[in-house]
């Protein structure tokens, strides 16, 4: 990688860094300009050093299992295996070993995040229902393809220009064998978590739980943040979150009706027991999609 640093801005090969679009745990994303192709692309500059602390604060059993450069060699493996309309597309790897930075070129998604949450706008039930056909058609996929994503939520669902969304963030993705992933830890936002992934534990007994279901619990709160522009659990202590998440009835805002067919919807994604609950192939037949 050769860096270039200019009274006009740095440069990364081909690439000319534009202004900040994206900021994360995972680090930040730049708009870059290519010189060679003269389009624009999404540029993620995530620190090794900081993966390998982060992973450093880990449990011993998980740092031993997955150490962290070996959980970014699988985002990018994912990355570079998918290929779908609605799952983002990485464009090239930037890694040049004396640079403490990775560098991952994706396809701008012009508009960015579908919605921000709270917001006092939240979506039409039109606009939820055409962005949720994206979404579960993305996640369709990545579950036949043995992954699954784990963050699902609004501000990893971004909305390209043709009005369409894609799926980004494959930063706590996990490829599994068999039929569907069996988890043991969490992962991914604590108000977007599936109350089977939040149950205590003893370290004995650690229930591991399906993948697949988790991923539809996120779409479920997912949902109602589009439509009513907030996330249904919410506390700002943590430990009192996760309470709320495994026991208090789902409710809907008296002010903001929505039809029967998508509180039905709602209703069957976020059931609290994962074998109870709708998954991917039974929304397809779901009346609300398909209306
Ligand atoms: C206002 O206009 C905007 C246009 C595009 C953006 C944007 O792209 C933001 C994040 N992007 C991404 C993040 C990712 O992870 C965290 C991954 C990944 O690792 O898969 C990929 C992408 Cl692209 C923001 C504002």
């Amino acid at each position: 990688v050769n860096r270039l640093q200019t009274e006009n801005g740095l440069s990364l090969n081909e690439y000319h860094l534009l202004e900040e679009i994206g900021k994360g745990s995972y680090g930040v994303v730049r708009i870059c300009h290519s010189e060679s192709d003269h389009h624009n692309y999404a540029m993620k500059i995530m620190s090794k050093k900081r993966i390998i602390r982060k992973a450093g604060l880990m449990k011993p059993a998980d740092r031993g299992k997955k150490d962290a450069l070996e959980g970014l060699k699988r985002e990018i493996a994912i990355l570079k295996k998918v290929d779908h309309p609605n799952v983002v597309k990485l464009h090239e790897v930037l890694d040049d070993p004396s640079d403490d930075n990775l560098y991952l070129v994706f396809e701008l998604i012009e508009k960015g995040p579908v919605m921000e949450v709270p917001t006092d706008n939240p979506l039409s039930e039109s606009d939820a229902r055409k962005y949720f056909r994206d979404i579960h058609s993305g996640i369709e996929y990545l579950h036949f393809h043995r992954i699954v994503h784990r963050d699902i939520k609004p501000s990893n669902l971004l909305l390209c220009d043709d009005g369409h969304i894609k799926i980004a963030d494959f930063g706590v993705a996990d490829i599994f064998e068999g039929e569907d992933a069996l988890l043991s830890k969490t992962a991914g936002s604590p108000a977007f978590m599936a109350p089977e992934a939040l149950q205590v534990v003893s370290a004995a007994t650690r229930d591991k739980y399906s993948g697949k279901a988790t991923d539809v619990w996120a779409m479920g709160i997912t949902l109602y943040c589009f439509v009513f522009g907030k996330i249904p659990f919410n506390h700002n202590n943590r430990i009192s979150l996760y309470e709320l998440i495994k026991t208090s009835e789902l409710e809907f805002p008296e002010d903001c009706q929505i039809s029967p067919g998508l509180e039905d919807l709602l209703n069957r994604m976020l059931i609290k027991d994962p074998s109870n609950r709708i998954t991917i192939p039974d929304m397809k037949v779901h009346k609300w999609l398909t209306k």
